[in-house]
């Protein structure tokens, strides 16, 4: 583990991973200072210790392996986790993170060589956890919407692939170690990785973290309510209990499927759901007045082109956008006054238009949105280098925040890629759920 934290005396080549030592500040417990005191330069300020190697951690390091199948890549996070003493939680020393693109579901005619892409990605676990440890590491897989999108059987026949590649490997491989994931665990895992980072399970500190994910097929919101009415005003199946420490936590967790941003542009446009697309152009005013392009997505060709005749530009597209977000979505009361976190799509967006930097990320509010969407959509013609959908995307993501999930327009939004070079994504959440179900630890 001293070689971990120095670096591991790697290869130059794998010092790319995100490969060093974090101590995350699972006791730590200003969060709710934070979140009151909150401007946009100290939002992460005090958050975590200085990076530091644990004493003595050799023999109670431990690892989790999560593979992220999402619909645009596959992903593998390899976590170390440190226990010190067995009354304290174990913390995340660090993780290696890598990443392939196109996703699994790109594969559904060749489920071979889509379980090939996985085993590139899980040699590199081989490398990275010693074998001491083979047995005693997991190794999972959970695919998000691009699987949801196959049929059953060409899903099966590459979740059957991958499982035969683990199987092969000479980590422990639970059952059910190769699934396509429920949204509401998804939602589930990304709190729970956002709890873990701000140290929240662990002390008297139970104010929430919030987060919201914007994937392409569709999107999460998940917080843990502070308020008995919004226990009380929200449907059952929007909460979820989960076990934690010997405490039970309720969270507020849902998944709208087709309110991802891809499925999104296909519902603004009216081509969700329509039988006979072939030949049929659907036109928007959120799209330059003299496109006409086609777009493949999930098995379909769409012919798509802007308002030649009529309008374009932000306030017409907005109300395009509207009717598919109003009145959709569950709006609780609660989140009016909370600052959430939020990645993928929203991440990628701010960082097309400058409104974040990719490195850092950065604070957004709400309107930031707004301003940039009206920016970018009045003024189309400066933006043709970008993609044709930026305008539409910046609307949706505007609306789906204003009229979707009902955030005002001064709503914080932490928008985070990495905390101390740990990816935020919900395999954090998952990975520590999955070793506390195994009673992996120390
Ligand atoms: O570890 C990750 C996982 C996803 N994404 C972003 O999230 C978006 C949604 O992608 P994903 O493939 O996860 O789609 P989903 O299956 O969740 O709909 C992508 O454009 C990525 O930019 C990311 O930045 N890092
Ligand atoms: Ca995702």
């Amino acid at each position: 583990l001293t070689l971990l934290c120095l670096g591991n005396g790697e290869s130059p080549g794998k010092m790319a991973f995100s490969r060093f030592p974090i101590l995350l500040a699972l006791a730590f417990s200003s969060f709710s200072f934070v979140l009151s005191h909150l401007n946009r330069e100290m939002w992460f300020q005090d958050f975590f210790p200085p990076n530091m190697c644990p004493i003595n951690a050799k023999d109670n390091t431990f690892y989790g392996i999560m593979f992220d199948a999402g619909s645009t890549g596959t992903r593998i996070h390899i976590y170390t986790f440190v226990q010190k003493s067995p009354e304290n939680l174990p913390e995340l020393e660090g993780e290696i993170f890598e990443s392939v693109k196109p996703g699994l579901s790109a594969y559904a005619d060749q489920p071979e060589k889509g379980a090939e892409t996985v085993k590139r990605l899980l040699d590199m676990a081989i490398d990275a956890v010693p074998p001491h440890l083979w047995k005693k590491t997991p190794v999972v897989l959970k695919a998000t919407a691009g699987l949801r999108l196959l049929s059953e059987e060409k899903a099966q026949s590459l979740l059957l692939e991958v499982r035969e590649v683990f199987e092969e490997s000479p980590f422990l491989v639970p059952e059910d170690s190769v699934s396509i994931m429920d949204g509401s665990y998804e939602a589930l895992g990304a709190a729970l990785s956002m709890m873990l980072f701000a140290g929240q399970l662990s002390g008297q500190n139970q104010h929430t973290v919030g987060t919201l994910d914007l994937g392409g097929a569709s999107t999460q919101i998940t917080f843990l309510p502070q308020f008995e009415e919004t226990l009380k005003e929200t449907p059952g199946d929007f909460l979820t209990s989960f076990e934690m420490f010997n405490s039970t936590y309720k969270l507020y967790t849902h998944s709208y499927l087709g309110f991802g941003l891809k499925a999104a542009r296909l519902a603004i446009l009216g081509a969700l759901n329509v039988e006979a697309v072939d030949g049929q152009m659907f036109r928007s005013s959120c799209l330059p007045k003299q496109l006409e392009a086609e777009w493949h997505f999930g098995g379909m060709k769409y012919r798509y082109g802007g308002n030649k005749e009529g309008e374009t530009g932000f306030k017409p597209c907005y109300l395009e956008v509207l009717k598919v977000v109003e009145g959709k979505l569950h709006q609780p009361d609660e989140i009016r006054g909370r600052s959430f976190y939020a990645f993928s799509y929203y991440y990628d967006r701010a960082v097309d238009t400058n409104l974040i930097d990719y490195e850092q990320g950065g604070v957004l509010e709400v309107r930031d949105f707004e301003r940039k969407a009206e920016e970018v959509c009045d003024n189309m013609e400066k933006y043709n280098s970008a993609s044709p959908f930026l305008c539409m995307d910046l609307v949706y993501i505007t609306a789906l925040l204003k009229e979707g999930f009902g955030f005002r327009d001064n709503t914080l939004l932490q928008l985070t890629k990495k905390v101390n070079n740990v990816e935020t994504s919900w395999t954090l959440g998952a990975t520590f759920h999955l070793l506390q179900s195994l009673g992996i630890t120390y």
